[in-house]
C-alpha cells in the first residue's frame, strides 16, 4: 500500500490516496502504522476518498484507532495533497467530513500549496451536542473535578469535543498526569481532546493540547478553534487570535456575524512510502 507521510504544525499522520488503495481495516491499520517504533510513526491515519457530496472526503483515525470527526490540520494536509498530486486543479475545494462539509481555499506558490484556509464551519456549545453532561445550561466556566482538583473549563465541538482549560504556565505544565484523566472523564461520553491556554495578550495565546485517541500532539487545529472560541466567550482576546502551539502557530478568527470560525495554516508533505503487511 503507497501512503504519504505529511505534518500540519508537527501533527503528523499517514495519508492513503484511497482513490487508488482499498484498506479493509483502517481503525486497525490506524493503531499498527501510527506506532512510533513498530510502524511509520505518526498521530494517526487520514484516508482521502471519493464522495458524492464534495469533491473529496477525508476519514480520520486516531492513533488508538478511533474514528476521529474532524483534524484542523488533517484537513489542510489533504488540500496539499490532492491538488499537488494533482487529483484537483481547484485552488476552492470541498471536502466532506463527519462534522459535515468544509470549504477549503489553497494558497499555491509554484505549483504547490504553501497555505490553507478552512471554513471550520460553526462552533458548537449546546452540551448534549458536544456532548457533555453539563451541570446547568451553560459549559462556560464549567466546573469540573479532575485527579481531586476542581477546574473551570470551557466545552466547544468543533465536530469534535474540546474542553478549554485557562492555565499559567503552560511550558512547565505535566500534561502527561491531567491530559488522560480530562479524556476519560465520565462527564464526556465520547470522550474529549483538551486544550491548556495560556493567554498572552489580546491576539496572542499558547496553548497545549491532549488529544483523544493520540495523547499529546504538536498542534491541533480543531482544538486552536476551540481555544481560539473559549477565549472570545470569556472575554479574553480579541475575535482574531493567534494561537502558539508546540509545532507553531495557527490563525484562528470567529467572524461572530457569520458564526463561522476560519483556520489559516500551513501543509507539509513529509515522503512518499509503502507500507507491506
Ligand atoms: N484527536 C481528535 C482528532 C484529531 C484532531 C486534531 N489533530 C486536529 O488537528 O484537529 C479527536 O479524536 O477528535
Amino acid at each position: 500500500m503507497k501512503f504519504t507521510k505529511m505534518q500540519g504544525l508537527g501533527n503528523d499522520y499517514v495519508y492513503v490516496n484511497c482513490f487508488s488503495e482499498e484498506v479493509k481495516d483502517p481503525s486497525g491499520l490506524a493503531k499498527k502504522i501510527s506506532d512510533r517504533h513498530f510502524g511509520v510513526g505518526a498521530d494517526g491515519l487520514i484516508l482521502i476518498c471519493p464522495s458524492k457530496k464534495a469533491d473529496f472526503e477525508m476519514k480520520m483515525y486516531n492513533a488508538d484507532g478511533s474514528r476521529g470527526e474532524m483534524c484542523g490540520n488533517g484537513i489542510r494536509c489533504v488540500a496539499k495533497y490532492v491538488y499537488d498530486y494533482g487529483l484537483t486543479d481547484k485552488t476552492h475545494i470541498s471536502i466532506e467530513t463527519l462534522a459535515g462539509i468544509k470549504y477549503l481555499d489553497l494558497t499555491v506558490e509554484e505549483k504547490k500549496v504553501v497555505l490553507v484556509k478552512v471554513d471550520m464551519g460553526n462552533p458548537i456549545l449546546e452540551p448534549a451536542k458536544i456532548p457533555v453532561k453539563a451541570e446547568g445550561e451553560s459549559v462556560i466556566d464549567a466546573p469540573i473535578i479532575v485527579n481531586g482538583a476542581e477546574y473551570k473549563m470551557t466545552c466547544i465541538s468543533m465536530g469534535n469535543p474540546h474542553a478549554v482549560v485557562f492555565w499559567d504556565g503552560v511550558d512547565d505544565m505535566e500534561i502527561e498526569k491531567i491530559g488522560p484523566s480530562f479524556e476519560t472523564h465520565e462527564r464526556f461520553p465520547n470522550r474529549v481532546n483538551t486544550e491548556f491556554v495560556e493567554v498572552l495578550d489580546r491576539k496572542t495565546v499558547k496553548m497545549r493540547v491532549w488529544e483523544r485517541g493520540s495523547g499529546e500532539t504538536l498542534a491541533c487545529g480543531t482544538g486552536a478553534c476551540a481555544v481560539a472560541v473559549a477565549c472570545i466567550l470569556n472575554g479574553r482576546t480579541e475575535d482574531m487570535v493567534c494561537v502558539k502551539l508546540l509545532g507553531g502557530d495557527l490563525l484562528i478568527r470567529w467572524d461572530r456575524e457569520k458564526n463561522i470560525v476560519y483556520m489559516t495554516g500551513p501543509a507539509e508533505v513529509v515522503f512518499d512510502g509503502e507500507w507491506n503487511e
